[in-house]
């Protein structure tokens, strides 16, 4: 395996190394507070964040559209956004994201909504000569039994887990277009890997969320209730990795700003929990004191999900939000915003 210390140049595609070298003759630098950077997707979870983020930094021209106002999937109305901002920086944070239920019942949207988002953003971008971008995935583009904390050189080593393997493969495809772009037109592009994330502007709805929202959800309900008992999904028994989305945004800024090559970085925490303990941990915080029942019809998906973070520790960044602190920083911010949540 080539790490960034033997670096090497291994080749023009997605590579089964880690690929610290394609050419790209560039020294990753402080970014310009005054120009224009574009968040795609800031009113979500991970694009608030990275606002939330910036505007703390000192940026001064955060930009950013609604999908009402700017359909990312148009790609006319995409170009003519490019040409109109001409911005120097971009984060792309839109994206069709939903939890395991979204993604194996809507393949298709999965599939086809984040290949034109992607296709678009980055030609545009490209066209525009869009000095930096960072790309966001997702850990499931690994395979199902990666050996576990997955590196970043388990891509396309094994099969996909079939509950997101069409998310999956356009999240591989946004990878690939990163390191062509690198390739035929020399901009310092990256991408970044995040583990499962949590934390405000989250998707709490029953059916579209990722396992987290849902939980603190349900919990608080049957708290405020004092129902006797709430069921989730599955058997409780897979290992989830789970970071607090400022600890993300933290990550972008600095990858941005520290980190140059063609291949993807995992970031996350290093540590995982099971679903039960999650479980567990959110009733304890929200105080249910029911019982916790477990409908195994639901799918487990992958049985555990850990990145290997090193790559990204020798790059000079760590998670600092614990577990925790992260939950009762989300259950405090539900709590004041959930009767305003989207559905
Ligand atoms: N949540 C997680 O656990 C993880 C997320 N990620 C990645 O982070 C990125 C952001 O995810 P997250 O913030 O959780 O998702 P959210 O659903 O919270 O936000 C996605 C954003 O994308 C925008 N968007 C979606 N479709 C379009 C469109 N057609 N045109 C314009 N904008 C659009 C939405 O804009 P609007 O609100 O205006 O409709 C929304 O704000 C994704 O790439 C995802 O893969 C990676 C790992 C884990
Ligand atoms: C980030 C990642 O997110 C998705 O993958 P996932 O990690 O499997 O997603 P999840 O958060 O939805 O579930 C995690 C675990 O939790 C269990 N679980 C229990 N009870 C609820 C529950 O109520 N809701 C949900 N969603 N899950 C539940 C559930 O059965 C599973 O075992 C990808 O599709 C893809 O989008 C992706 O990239």
């Amino acid at each position: 395996m080539v790490r960034s210390s033997e670096a090497r140049f291994v080749g023009h595609r997605v590579s089964t190394g880690i690929q610290t070298s394609d050419g790209v003759d560039f020294k990753p630098r402080e970014l310009d507070r005054d120009a224009t950077f574009y968040v795609a997707g800031h009113r979500g979870l991970v694009g608030s964040a990275i606002v939330r983020r910036l505007e703390a930094g000192g940026f001064n021209r955060v930009v950013g559209r609604a999908s009402s106002e700017l359909d990312l999937k148009d790609r006319g109305a995409v170009f003519d956004y490019f040409a109109a901002e001409k911005p120097a920086y971009v984060a792309l944070a839109a994206a069709k994201v939903g939890g395991i239920l979204a993604n194996n019942t809507y393949p298709v949207d999965f599939l086809s909504d984040n290949l034109r988002i992607q296709l678009n953003v980055m030609d545009a971008a490209r066209e525009q000569g869009v000095e930096r971008m960072i790309f966001l995935g997702s850990s499931c583009i690994y395979p199902k039994y990666a050996e576990q904390p997955i590196r970043e050189d388990s891509l396309l080593t094994g099969h996909l887990e079939p509950t997101n393997d069409a998310y999956a493969i356009a999240k591989i495809a946004g990878i690939m277009q990163v390191q062509a772009v690198r390739r035929q037109y020399g901009l310092p592009w990256i991408s970044a890997m995040p583990t499962n994330l949590y934390g405000p502007n989250d998707n709490f709805s029953p059916k579209g969320s990722h396992v987290l929202p849902a939980l603190i959800r349900r919990y608080d309900e049957a708290a405020r209730e004092e129902a006797d008992s709430v069921t989730n999904w599955g058997t409780g028994n897979p290992r989830r990795e789970f970071l607090h989305v400022d600890d993300l945004a933290d990550a972008v800024l600095y990858l941005m700003e520290h980190y140059d090559g063609p291949s993807q970085v995992n970031v996350g925490t290093g540590s995982d929990v099971t679903i039960r303990e999650i479980a567990e941990t959110i009733g304890h915080v929200v105080g249910f004191e029911g019982a916790t029942e477990w409908d195994t019809s639901k799918p487990d998906g992958t049985p555990q999900k850990l990145l290997d973070v090193s790559y990204l520790a020798e790059q000079g960044w760590t998670a600092q939000i614990s577990l925790e602190e992260g939950l009762r920083r989300t259950v405090e911010w539900y709590r004041e915003h959930r009767d305003e949540l989207r559905e």
